[in-house]
């Protein structure tokens, strides 16, 4: 079973797909971090976030085994990140990792912006997970605060408010609701709540197509 998860920044996607993943035994990747190690590989080496030779030669030299998410979570790695993600060429160099990932036994979770759109067009069940975004930037504020590293939450919400508008309006696998995807909207949900949501998703398509 292949499940695609997309949403804007801090809706929870994570969260739910590393739930999604151990409730059915499959591997879970979040797309993000790809594209958020291309960017810290870039702000290493001083170089401008839209130098497309320097990103695509980032890419080819990825190693997912060795990403340090907590690092590459952090706000300046992610504002980058949502810069470099708009180049077309590292797009299409990093496909075909993402769905050997998703095709590989038993199946597996993917979150990130393009993947019931792109990556993965023919997943058995897309879900679009969204909340409004203050109160994304609300639970980000909370995360960056427990993790020792605490942010101005109108910064948070205005960081949150750049990155969706860059990432639904670029021309490149723009992030958006694919027409088969359900909506998921966790504003009023806390975790539990969002993750039984997912999983009611998750079953009801199964038993819309019959077991796998
Ligand atoms: N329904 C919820 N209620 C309360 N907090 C939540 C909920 N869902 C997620 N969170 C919290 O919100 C924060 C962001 O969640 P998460 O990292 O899963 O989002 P994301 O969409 O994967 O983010 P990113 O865009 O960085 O990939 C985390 O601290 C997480 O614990
Ligand atoms: N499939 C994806 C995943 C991510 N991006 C871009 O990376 C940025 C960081 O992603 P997070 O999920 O870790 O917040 C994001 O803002 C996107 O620009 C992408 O384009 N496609």
């Amino acid at each position: 079973m292949i499940i695609a998860i997309d949403g804007p920044a801090a809706s929870g996607k994570g969260t739910l797909g590393k739930k999604l993943a151990a409730h059915y035994g499959l591997r879970h990747l979040d797309t993000g971090l790809i594209y958020r190690a291309v960017a810290k590989a870039l702000l290493d080496d001083g170089r401008p976030a839209d130098d497309k030779t320097a990103a695509v030669a980032a890419a080819a030299a990825l190693d997912p085994a060795r990403f340090e998410p907590a690092a590459l979570k952090a706000q300046a790695v992610g504002e980058v990140a949502s810069v470099v993600s708009a180049i077309p060429e590292l797009r299409a160099a990093l496909v075909a990792f993402q769905r050997d990932f998703a095709a590989t036994p038993p199946g597996a979770v993917l979150d990130g912006r393009d993947i019931g759109t792109v990556i993965c067009p023919d997943a058995d069940v897309k879900i679009f997970v969204t909340a409004s975004p203050e109160v994304r930037a609300h639970r980000r504020a909370l995360e960056f605060a427990a993790s020792g590293a605490p942010m101005d939450e109108a910064a948070v919400l205005a960081d949150i408010r750049k990155r969706d508008e860059r990432d639904m309006g670029r021309a490149a696998a723009p992030l958006k609701q694919a027409a088969d995807a359900h909506l998921l909207d966790t504003t009023n949900m806390d975790i539990s709540t969002a993750i039984r949501a997912a999983i009611d998703i998750v079953e009801a398509s199964r038993a819309g197509r019959g077991r796998d």
